[in-house]
């Protein structure tokens, strides 16, 4: 199986910081940055997305799993950036496991 292409989540990532750093208009990640439930709006979303891939892979959905995981990782990726953890720091920590 060839390797995945995962620079979309870099991209992503990106777009997240950019959006921290200049706030935007009608943007959904500047509505969770900028939550007045401070890091708990994100940290909720991380909670109902991870319940929901739960949901979708009890009902054995493929469709819903990959759309309800796309969900979770991009929460995930909000909050690193809220909490100024970069996505290179991940990957280093993969590293240090890899047997
Ligand atoms: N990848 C995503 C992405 N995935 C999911 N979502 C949003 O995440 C939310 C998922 O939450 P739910 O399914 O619970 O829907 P909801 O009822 O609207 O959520 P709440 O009201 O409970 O917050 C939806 O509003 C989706 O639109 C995303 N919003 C943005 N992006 C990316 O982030 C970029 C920047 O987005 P903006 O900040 O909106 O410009 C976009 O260009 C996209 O590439």
């Amino acid at each position: 199986m060839p390797d995945a292409d995962l620079s979309i989540l870099n991209e992503i990532y990106t777009v997240i910081l950019e959006r921290k750093n200049t706030p935007a208009d009608n943007s959904y990640v500047c509505s969770l940055l900028n939550h007045r439930k401070g890091i708990n709006k994100i940290l909720e979303k991380v909670g109902e997305e991870s319940i929901e891939t739960i949901l979708a892979v009890r009902n054995d959905n493929r469709e819903e799993i990959i759309s309800e995981s796309a969900d979770l990782l991009f929460h995930l990726l909000v909050m690193l950036a809220a909490k100024d953890i970069s996505l290179e720091e991940i990957a280093e920590e993969f590293k240090k496991r890899r047997k």
